[in-house]
Order: C-alpha cells, then sequence, then structure tokens
C-alpha cells in the first residue's frame, strides 16, 4: 500500500547516499564502473557475477532493492570478486585486495552506524510479504 511505497522511496534515498559516497571514494574508483572485458578478456570466465558501483546505483533506480541485505550483498560481490581474480603477491593484487577489504569495512560501518533496525525490520517485512 501507500506506506509500503514511502518507507522503499526512503530506502532508495539511504542507498543512493551510500553508493554515491563510496563512488566519491578514491580509494575505490577500481569498484565504480564493470571491469572492461576487451582490456581484461579472461574475467568474465573467473568471476561469475561481476558487480560495480555504478550497476548497483541502476540498480536502485530500477527498484531492485527492498531491502538493505540485497544490496550489501550485491557490495559483497564487488569486494569478494576483487579478492577471487586479484589473489597474487605481486604489489597490484596486494592494493586491490586492500581497497577491497576497505570497501567491505566501510560499507559495513555505514550500515552500523547509519541504518536505524526499526527501518530495517519494516524493509524486511515488505520482502516477506511480497
Ligand atoms: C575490480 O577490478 C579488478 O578486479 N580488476 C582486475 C583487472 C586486472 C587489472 O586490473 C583490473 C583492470 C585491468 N585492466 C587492464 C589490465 N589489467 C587490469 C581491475
Amino acid at each position: 500500500e501507500e506506506q509500503e511505497e514511502d518507507t522503499l522511496r526512503e530506502l532508495r534515498l539511504f542507498l543512493r547516499n551510500v553508493t554515491e559516497r563510496l563512488s566519491q571514494d578514491k580509494r575505490f574508483k577500481a569498484f565504480t564502473k564493470p571491469v572492461d572485458i576487451e582490456e581484461v578478456p579472461d574475467y568474465i570466465k573467473v568471476i561469475r557475477h561481476p558487480m560495480d558501483l555504478s550497476t548497483i546505483l541502476s540498480k536502485v533506480d530500477l527498484h531492485k532493492y527492498v531491502t538493505v541485505r540485497e544490496f550489501v550483498n550485491d557490495v559483497d560481490l564487488i569486494w569478494k570478486n576483487a579478492l577471487e581474480y586479484n589473489p597474487d603477491s605481486d604489489p597490484s593484487d596486494r592494493q586491490i585486495r586492500h581497497r577491497a577489504c576497505a570497501l567491505k569495512d566501510t560499507t559495513h560501518a555505514i550500515i552500523r552506524d547509519e541504518l536505524d533496525e526499526d527501518f530495517n525490520r519494516i524493509c524486511e517485512q515488505i520482502r516477506e510479504a511480497r
């Protein structure tokens, strides 16, 4: 009903704000756009479910997320993919893994500090009812 649409509109505002803050963080530049398959042809062979912050922002606007949990699942894809595709000891792999871990920690800290528990429960109840 109307109250549910008001809740989901507020969810989208929150998720857009978090996504834009992550996208503006210089550490996370590699995570802002899809990995270029022409530059990195084997990427899609190794990583079955690519994800990036621009795709997440598009999904927010397409009303794909009804809960913060679904949003965090996509952010978790970003950093887990980076750890999986960049496992070596060379400095470039170590740098992107460090940034992947920072993306994980930053996202989870924002959610912990800024998501109201009661608001989250209402979103989860809307998801269960659909
Ligand atoms: C989230 O980003 C990544 O997992 N990667 C892995 C790719 C390997 C390396 O860095 C990436 C892009 C790239 N392009 C050209 C040549 N080499 C690279 C970014």
